[in-house]
């Protein structure tokens, strides 16, 4: 086990959040399962740190007495907040201008009212941490334990706590910000872009505008930014998609750069996924390249609910209870039909979130493939004799699969998208073609 070692470097400095805590599983059965989307990103960032950094991706060597220490400080560095001073040391802090105090009259006959004095600030001090892991496991054959050494040693993980810090090193009057949302859409991006808005108001920031399109925004002249303000934002979380509207592919990183600097933008909120925070974080880099004092700040959107340092992504709620409606569609009519079997094929390139909690949560399901669990479709352990004993059973059968599961099953499509992602065959089609094949003889499509 010499090699279960972290694998990956936080590159991105506009996103330490969006990193698992560690991919060192200690646990044979996790690390024999194929990689997340979330770890692939990782392995991208590892990738390019290789280039840029020395530092942080060694094997942990456990018979080193100071392993432990030595892995908390390669975590500290790796989780360590990048800050506008790392590139302008002289850059003078100022008071905060955002304050959580009630913003309406106090009440004096309410017990423990606010006082008028700083007693409360509300602001998060820069050395708070939040725990990562909260289970003690005594062994790696403990049900679920993550070790990271074969003795299953509990070492602290934790990231920094996020919330308004009481120095910032912008002038609101000076801030012009900007909100971009890429990649395909996700329930609650209107929500992220209404509360940036009134937030940033809150801070006393006035110039806010909305690039249309994601990154596309950036280079098309006829795409004009959006005005946002706290009124234009007001309802807009009633309604689903993006405000802005979402794109795939786009302009190169220095043309966004030229553009950001002609714009005068100095504060970019980015709205996306795995290439879109691949691209805020090159974006970044460019910044910093020329010296420009822009901060690039990082929304991880992702509706698969597949960032391990999260407890739950935004949309995600949402996509599971959407699909648990048509889950019961299937299942209503697999139910009535005779020897009817539904498939649902529901969205999860990487990981099988969605369909493993609606499946859960519906209790209709009879099946449930992920990508993350390897299945034959054929032979005696398949999927279709499985389902015959349903049929014979139960007389009928619902399988729900995520779209990435299955794919080795499949043919390569070769197809990538306007972002470069691949198009995945669909394991859907192929389930119900070879159902049909089985049960009936002959194929529809
Ligand atoms: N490695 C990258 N560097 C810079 N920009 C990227 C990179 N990968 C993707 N992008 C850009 O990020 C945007 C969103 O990427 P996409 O893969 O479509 O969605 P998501 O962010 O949901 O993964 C696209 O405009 C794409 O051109
Ligand atoms: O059909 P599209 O637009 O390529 O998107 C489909 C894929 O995007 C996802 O919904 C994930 O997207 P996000 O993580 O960006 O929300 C996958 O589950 C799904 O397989």
């Amino acid at each position: 086990m010499g090699s279960t070692t972290h694998v990956m470097t936080n590159t991105n400095p506009t996103l330490p959040h969006l990193l698992p805590s560690s991919r060192s599983h200690f646990n044979s059965r996790l690390l024999s399962l194929p990689p997340t989307r979330v770890a692939n990103k990782v392995g991208v960032f590892a990738e390019r740190s290789n280039k840029s950094r020395s530092t942080s991706t060694a094997a942990v060597d456990f018979s080193d007495p100071d392993w432990k220490i030595k892995f908390q400080e390669d975590r500290e560095a790796r989780f360590r907040l990048p800050h506008l001073t790392d590139i302008f040391p002289d850059a003078p802090p100022i008071p905060s201008t955002f304050c959580l105090k009630m913003r309406t009259p106090i009440d004096r006959d309410f017990p423990g009212h606010y006082s008028l004095d700083e007693e409360w600030h509300g602001y998060i001090n820069n050395n708070d941490r939040v725990l990562l892991k909260t289970i003690y496991y005594s062994s790696p054959t403990s049900a679920g334990a993550e070790c990271i050494d074969p003795d299953c040693t509990w070492v602290e993980q934790w990231v920094h706590r996020a919330g308004p810090r009481e120095k910032i090193y912008f002038k609101p009057e000076e801030v012009k910000a900007a909100i971009v949302t890429c990649g395909g859409l996700c329930p609650g991006l209107n929500d992220v872009i209404r509360q940036i808005v009134i937030t940033l108001e809150i801070y006393g920031v006035k110039n806010i505008v909305g690039i249309p399109f994601g990154y596309r925004g950036f280079s098309d002249e006829e795409m004009t930014e959006v005005p946002l303000s706290r009124k234009v934002v007001q309802n807009i979380h009633l309604s689903g998609g993006s405000l802005l509207g979402v794109s795939r592919g786009g302009p190169g990183v220095s043309d966004i750069a030229n553009s950001l600097e002609k714009r005068g933008i100095n504060m970019l909120f980015v709205l996306g996924g795995n290439g879109t925070h691949a691209g805020a974080n090159a974006i970044h880099h460019e910044c910093r390249k020329r010296r420009l004092k822009v901060s690039v700040i990082g929304v991880p959107k992702t509706i698969d609910n597949d960032i391990l340092l999260m407890d739950k992504t935004f949309g995600f709620d949402t996509a599971v209870e959407e699909a648990q409606r048509a889950i019961n569609s299937a299942y209503i009519e697999a139910h009535s039909a005779y020897h009817g079997i539904g498939v649902v094929k529901l969205m999860g390139r990487s990981s099988g979130f969605i369909a493993m909690q609606a499946s859960l949560s519906s209790g209709q399901v009879d099946i449930c493939l992920i990508p993350e669990v390897p299945f034959n479709l054929h032979g005696p352990q398949g999927v279709l004799s499985h389902l015959k004993y349903l049929l014979e059973t139960k007389g009928s059968a619902v399988v729900c699969a995520a779209e990435g599961a299955g794919q080795n099953l499949l043919q390569k499509t070769n197809a990538t998208d306007a972002s470069g992602n691949v198009v995945f065959g669909d394991i859907g089609v192929y389930i119900q073609q070879e159902v049909c094949v089985m049960f009936m003889g002959h194929t529809i499509m």
